[in-house]
């Protein structure tokens, strides 16, 4: 390259040059070819390199070839050329040939218009040069026409101007010096690259300029001008005052006026440009370019309105007008049209058509918002809401349902299959199903699942919608304060939605879905807009046919809805809720239940789930008795789930990387996989010292046996101070009822004991302390009397109570044995304990003899009426005692 340099610096006289094509390139990728400062010689005069493969015609091609063009002879060759170059006519100011590259460009260019381009490499190795040396391109507008991207052809706009290229060392600058037309574009060997055309200049008539109206009409555009910049001062502040007139008779050229213009206001309307360039008359063109002006003064008001109501200062308002503005043409040039809201509204209309069931005053409110939407302005705020809002009302599924389907032989198969155990609540679902299908639908009924978690609440209100054959929505109102959740937002408010409800016909896309409402019980309360009052009124047949959501602001009728609710406790159910709920109370699962779940739908599910094949991992029964007794305390499955998904994600990582093909997971290696057990048993005395009594306890989580401890201090009396009392003292974290039922169960003691045997001044003698253990646990509840008052008289009497016995009554005063909650819970707790016999009151007779067998067998239940029913058993050493009674 050097030599290359030197050589042409030595030449003498202006020169051009033909040089091998990769050369050309070669200089060109160095930016060399603009700077051909560096490559004058003596003269000052300018080479001009040529490329051999375009821009020269045949017959200067083959003058050139002839003398041997290539890096050696540049000397000779050049003189050659020169000579030739001097007996061409070539404009300096206009391209050899008529030809140009045409740069496509979003840009619009009157003449005068300067600026940098950022040409892609296959431009700059195909430059034209005029006989000057300038490189010259044809800047043409392309509307939908990507930078830097080949011309599509003549398709678009034919009308361009002239460009001179110049390269300042860093960029490559352009100047429009002329307007021209494309006469004829040249076709493109490769699709890549750059186009070349013949042109031909696009003047107007010369006689034009004398005519009297270019004069009056820049005059006009002047005072229009004028008057902008003093209505409009602060759109012009940090400007610099353009004097027009005096730039008009300095220029003397419309043409550059044009370009001042447009310049000075920033004006942006490739479109209207390109019409005013197209426009071959000079008077015409300015006419249109005064129109621009006059809508930009509408602007201008607009967005001094605009600034005077919001307080914005005018510059910032000019500012986000012109940033939309600029919004919208991009919008625009990339096709997205300003009739975008023309095509919506076509587009709603033809949805709302398609809506033939919509009740006739949804479709007005419908119809009316569309209306409004025709008259909003896209760029306003309100039009993005109000098109949200529409977009609402035509996705809803306004009077479509699912059609009824009632088969009983399908539902207990589907309950069946989903679902082990659980017959009493699959007899209940089946007697539903029944009087849906004579009533011929189930409209109008609220179930409600209360029982422990994962006990299977979730999973069977979706097997009542499989029976069904409908939709299934879910969704929680567990702490939830918001009515707005239930009922949406005004659309006041940023960011405004619909409630669950309307959602959920959203998604299942039908008007008579099953929708789950979770954990009921524990729905925030409010004094002002009250979530459960807004629950009710979804969930009441009374008035949920015409709902109004606070978004939709018209009605929806979700009287053909099955909303069924799960809690774990129906304490905190809101009582208007409550009244109007079919309850179904789920009590949890016995070991040997749980046992069958886990094997047969727990870890079946869990596998597919997870990916890993039958054969690819066996779990011995004996780990899932392990796991249900060793390392879950819960009446449910959720623990179990847990612990199976943990065993699923330790095997497929085995599998995965490589180290085990097939996992057999056994007793033995159950550790490597869970860790040690967290529950070694239930029970922490083997036998139960003295003082010592199993309590059977019952509580949303289900049921669990609960000890009761008593501890005695005896009551030493010494010289100084006064006398000790006796007194009981408390702990473990009781309630109030609790507190009172070990008061109540303190006195009875005393009374009792005195009745049966005088002479024991136990309880004279002593201070007592009655804990009962897991002291984080809040319990609460009056049905642990009879424990608390049998724990005392066991260390009054110093007698141990039976072994294995279990026991749960609320006790009088007067000792009456009362009725108490939780039997089914509690007597699987007492089984899972290991209990052999429980003592439940009398009145709870029935109650455990209408449990299953299975959860009756191996347990012995003896009834008290009174408390000596339960010292009796409890104590069969010391029965004779209860002789005294008599007496
Ligand atoms: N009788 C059963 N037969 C088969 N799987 C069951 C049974 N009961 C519960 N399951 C399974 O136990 C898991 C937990 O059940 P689910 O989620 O329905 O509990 P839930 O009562 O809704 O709990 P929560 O109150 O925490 O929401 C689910 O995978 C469910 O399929």
């Amino acid at each position: 390259m050097l030599s290359l340099t030197n050589k042409i610096k030595s030449i003498k006289g202006p020169t051009s040059i033909l040089i091998k094509s990769n050369v050309y390139n070669r200089l060109n990728n160095n930016k060399n070819i603009f700077n051909l400062n560096s490559f004058q010689n003596n003269n000052k005069s300018k080479i001009c390199l040529f490329n051999e493969n375009n821009g020269l015609k045949q017959q200067k091609l083959n003058y050139c070839k002839k003398n041997k063009s290539n890096e050696d002879n540049v000397e000779s060759l050049s003189a050659e050329l020169f000579k030739f170059e001097n007996k061409s006519n070539q404009r300096k100011d206009w391209p050899i040939n008529n030809e140009v590259l045409i740069y496509p460009t979003t840009l619009f260019c009157f003449k005068g218009a300067t600026g940098n381009l950022n040409l892609m490499n296959v431009y700059i190795s195909k430059l034209i040069p005029n006989s000057g040396g300038k490189s010259f391109i044809g800047v043409f507008y392309a509307k939908n026409q990507p930078i830097n991207q080949p011309f599509n052809g003549l398709g678009e706009k034919s009308v361009g101007a002239l460009a001179q290229i110049t390269y300042n060392g860093r960029n490559y600058e352009f100047e429009t010096t002329k307007r021209i037309r494309i006469k004829e574009l040249h076709p493109v060997q490769n699709p890549n690259d750059p186009q070349v055309a013949t042109i031909e200049p696009f003047d107007c008539d010369p006689e034009e300029y004398n005519d009297p109206r270019v004069k009056e009409t820049v005059e006009k555009i002047n005072q229009l001008v004028l008057k902008i910049q003093e209505l409009y001062p602060d759109i012009y502040k940090g400007r610099q005052v353009i004097d027009f007139k005096t730039q008009i008779q300095t220029n003397e050229d419309p043409e550059l006026y044009f370009t001042s213009i447009i310049n000075y206001y920033g004006l942006n309307d490739p479109d209207e440009f390109q019409e005013i360039l197209e426009t071959r008359s000079i008077i015409k063109r300015l006419e249109k370019l005064y129109d621009l002006i006059v809508k930009e003064e509408k602007s201008f008001k607009k967005q001094q309105e605009i600034s005077e109501e919001s307080g914005e200062t005018a510059s910032a308002a000019q500012k986000r007008i012109f940033l939309l503005e600029q919004l919208k043409k991009t919008k625009q040039l990339l096709g997205h049209e300003a009739d975008e809201k023309e095509r919506a509204i076509e587009k709603y209309n033809s949805k709302l058509a398609s809506l033939v069931h919509i009740p006739e005053a949804n479709k007005k409110v419908i119809q009316e918002e569309i209306s409004k939407f025709s008259t909003i302005d896209p760029l306003s705020a309100e039009y993005s809401l109000s098109k949200n809002y529409l977009e609402w009302l035509l996705n809803l599924p306004w009077g479509v349902f699912t059609p009824e389907f009632f088969d009983l032989k399908y539902s207990k198969d589907v309950l069946d299959s989903d679902h082990y155990g659980l017959n009493d609540i699959k007899q209940r679902i089946l007697e539903f199903i029944s009087i849906g299908h004579l009533k011929g639908s189930v409209q109008g009924k609220i179930i409600c699942f209360i029982g422990p978690p994962g006990t299977g609440k979730t999973s069977i209100a979706k097997s009542i919608a499989k029976c069904l054959k409908k939709e299934f929505y879910r969704f929680s109102v567990g702490g939830l304060v918001d009515e707005s959740e239930i009922k949406g937002h005004r659309r006041t408010y940023i960011g405004a939605m619909p409630g669950k409800i309307i959602q959920a016909m959203k998604l299942t896309q039908t008007s008579n879905p099953v929708i789950l409402i979770d954990e009921i019980d524990k729905i925030g309360k409010r004094t002002l807009g009250d979530p459960s009052s807004a629950l009710l009124e979804v969930l009441d047949p009374e008035q949920n046919s015409s709902f109004v959501d606070h978004y939709l602001d018209t009605t929806y009728d979700f009287s053909k809805v099955l909303f069924i609710c799960t809690a774990n406790s129906e304490k905190n159910i809101p009582m208007a809720l409550f009244d109007r709920m079919e309850i179904i109370h789920l009590t949890g699962y016995v070991e040997e239940e749980q046992f069958q779940i886990v094997k047969n739908f727990i870890i079946p599910k869990t596998l597919i789930e997870c990916g890993i094949k039958p054969d690819q991992l066996t779990i011995s029964d004996e780990v899932i008795k392990q796991l249900v007794k060793f390392y879950s305390r819960e009446v449910g499955i959720r623990e179990l789930e847990k612990l199976v998904e943990k065993i699923m994600r330790k095997t497929a990582l085995g599998i995965v990387n490589g180290t085990a093909e097939k996992v057999e997971l056994t007793t033995e290696n159950v550790e490597e996989f869970l860790g040690i057990p967290s529950y070694t048993s239930d029970r922490y005395y083997e036998t139960t010292p003295v003082g010592v009594v199993n309590g059977l306890a019952y509580n949303t989580r289900g049921g669990s046996t609960l000890y009761i401890e008593s501890t005695a201090e005896k009551l030493v009396s010494s010289l100084s101070g006064p006398p000790k009392e006796p007194s009981l003292k408390t702990t473990g974290k009781l309630g109030e009822v609790m507190s009172e039922s070990s008061t109540i169960a303190y006195t009875f003691a005393k009374n009792f004991l005195y009745t049966l045997d005088p002479k024991n001044t136990f309880f004279h003698t002593h201070s007592i302390h009655l804990h009962s253990p897991q002291g984080d646990q809040a319990k609460e509840g009056p049905s642990a009397g009879v424990t608390m008052a049998t724990s005392l008289l066991s260390l009054a009497l110093n007698e141990p109570v039976l072994n294995d016995l279990g026991m749960t009554g609320e006790l009088t005063i007067t000792g009456k044995v009362i009725t108490i909650g939780g039997v089914k819970e509690k007597t699987i707790a007492a089984k899972r304990s290991g209990l052999k016999s429980i003592i439940i009151p009398t009145n709870n007779q029935t109650s455990f003899e209408e449990l299953p067998d299975y959860i009756k067998n191996g347990i012995d239940v003896k009834y008290a009426k009174e408390y000596k029913d339960v010292f009796e058993i409890a104590f069969p050493n010391k029965k004779y005692l209860l002789e005294n009674l008599k007496n």
